[in-house]
């Protein structure tokens, strides 16, 4: 049976609620040990008393977006323009080396490599969440480790689906192995 320090209880006009807190107990043992003596058995000081710092979860860096720069305009924007990529009607069907990927810094194509993939970044800048700045680090090279640190879970093939350029092959990287013929 849950004790009374499990629940908020919130009563708004005539509506009300009650917030139950599933966040892992920590065991009495294992309280801080200046807690103890105050513990007079008054429920909501002591739950007060278990946020240590070490408890609050880091603040997320997200930006807030400029005026019609949601992920809402972005979608709009995905389905209405013809060519994010910047394609201009060249083949998106060919190899592009990580140094192509290089030379492509200017403000209307911005290219970046994302799980072996190359994407224009330049018409999504304004609408990352994390900000300009962050997406900029982005920019002539395989973002793929960065990306990942920050959100693994962001499905950004769907994201940018749009803004494909093409995959990516580094030759600098492949190493052939001359095929062994048998006589
Ligand atoms: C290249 C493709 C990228 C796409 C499509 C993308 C997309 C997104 C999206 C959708 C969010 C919001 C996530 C959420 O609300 O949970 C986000 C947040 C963020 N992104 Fe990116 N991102 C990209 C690259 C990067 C890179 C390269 C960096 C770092 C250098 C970065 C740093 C961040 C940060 C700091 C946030 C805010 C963190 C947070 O909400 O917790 N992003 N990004």
């Amino acid at each position: 049976m849950a004790s009374n320090d499990d629940f908020t209880f919130c009563q708004v006009g005539s509506l009300s609620f009650s917030v139950v807190d599933t966040s892992p107990r920590e065991k009495l043992t294992e309280l801080p040990k200046q807690a103890a003596p105050e513990d007079t058995g008054n429920s909501v000081n002591s739950s007060q008393q278990q946020k240590t710092p070490g408890r609050k979860p880091a603040p997320r860096a997200k930006v807030p977006f400029e005026k019609g720069y949601s992920q809402m305009h972005w979608l709009k924007l995905t389905q209405t323009h013809p060519d994010l990529a910047g394609l201009k009607g060249q083949s998106n069907r060919r190899l592009i080396s990580l140094n192509e990927v290089k030379q492509h810094q200017t403000e209307g194509a911005m290219w970046t490599v994302l799980k072996g993939r190359v994407y224009n970044i330049a018409p999504y800048m304004k609408f990352h969440p994390g900000g300009v700045d962050m997406l900029m680090k982005a920019v002539g090279k395989d973002c793929t480790s960065l990306f990942n640190k920050h959100h693994a879970w962001v499905n950004a093939e769907a994201l940018l689906e749009k803004c494909l350029v093409e995959q990516v092959r580094d030759f600098s990287s492949v190493k052939f192995k001359a095929p062994v013929v048998q006589q």
